[in-house]
């Protein structure tokens, strides 16, 4: 157990379907954990199951030692925070009301916005450079625009435990590294940060620490340069690639060079048909 994320043999079926398959993750308080993984291996269920939008059906989920079953809803909601690729609860809103419905968990049902709620708004706001789109409806927005106002939500939440679902998807590139450096200054500050990624370049670059689905199974975790290699990815995402050192960090480069003939799950398939 450690004072950040433990999950152990977590399992979750939908329709008869076992969707996430005796799942152990780790992520330490004050560190950037990438959750890898082709489409459809199960990252943005584990997302929802560790932030209680769904329920597991066995395995233990623990944040900093609390069982995360037993939390009330709204310690729940003032120690973890899920930023997702689309908020869907607040499409006639403005963006600084949106990213207000982050201090919800913080404020009495009956009262309105503290000073310092304001201020936090206002903080999240300027980190995310949405001044001048804070008084635009978020309907308005742009795919960027909109996922930055989504990170800034969940930063106004000030949760313990981040969770991000592809949070640089429809970014810019320097929007891109702008995220993950946030990320990696919120975990430096002891906050416990994991975030779903499609960019193996960009989990390389920044994460701590690498966890690899596929098919509900985690095939492998551990430091980008230890899970990161050109056999793994051959065989979880059927593409061919070279991995070089960054010539300043020494952390992982991807180079593609094409295709596979096939994904490894795919030729397992055809063996059984
Ligand atoms: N409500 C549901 N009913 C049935 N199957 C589901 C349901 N929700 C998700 N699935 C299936 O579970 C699997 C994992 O889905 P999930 O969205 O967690 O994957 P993902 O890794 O986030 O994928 P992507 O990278 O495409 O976003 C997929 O095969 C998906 O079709």
């Amino acid at each position: 157990m450690t004072d950040g994320l433990d999950l152990s043999r977590v399992r979750f079926s939908r329709t008869g379907r076992l969707i996430v398959d005796d799942v152990d993750v780790t992520v330490p308080a004050g560190s950037l954990g990438a959750l890898l993984g082709p489409n459809g291996a199960g990252k943005s269920t584990l997302l929802h199951l560790i932030a209680g939008i769904e329920r597991a059906d066995a395995g233990a989920l623990a944040f900093a030692g609390s069982d995360l079953a037993a939390l009330r809803r709204r310690d729940r909601a003032r120690r973890i925070a899920l930023a997702e690729q689309e908020t869907h609860d607040a499409p006639e809103l403005r963006v600084h009301e949106v990213v207000a419905l982050g201090r919800t968990p913080h404020v009495g049902p009956w009262s309105g916005l503290g000073e310092r709620d304001h201020a936090v708004v206002a903080e999240s706001l300027a980190v995310l450079g949405l001044e001048s789109l804070a008084m635009r409806e978020y309907a308005t927005l742009s795919g960027g625009e909109r996922q930055r106002v989504n990170l800034a939500r969940a930063l106004a939440q000030e949760p313990e435990l981040l969770l991000l679902d592809e949070p640089t998807n429809h970014l810019d590139v320097r929007a891109q590294l702008t995220s993950l450096e946030l990320l990696r200054t919120l975990a430096a500050s002891g906050r416990t940060v994991l975030a779903a990624l499609h960019d193996l370049g960009l989990a390389a670059a920044y994460a701590d620490h690498v966890i690899v689905l596929d098919g509900g199974r985690v095939v492998a975790s551990g430091a980008p340069a230890e899970v990161l290699e050109p056999g793994l990815i051959r065989e979880v995402w059927g593409v061919e690639v070279e991995v070089l050192a960054h010539p300043s960090t020494g952390r992982p480069i991807i180079a593609y060079s094409g295709v596979s003939s096939a994904r490894a799950s795919e030729v397992a398939l055809d063996a059984r048909s």
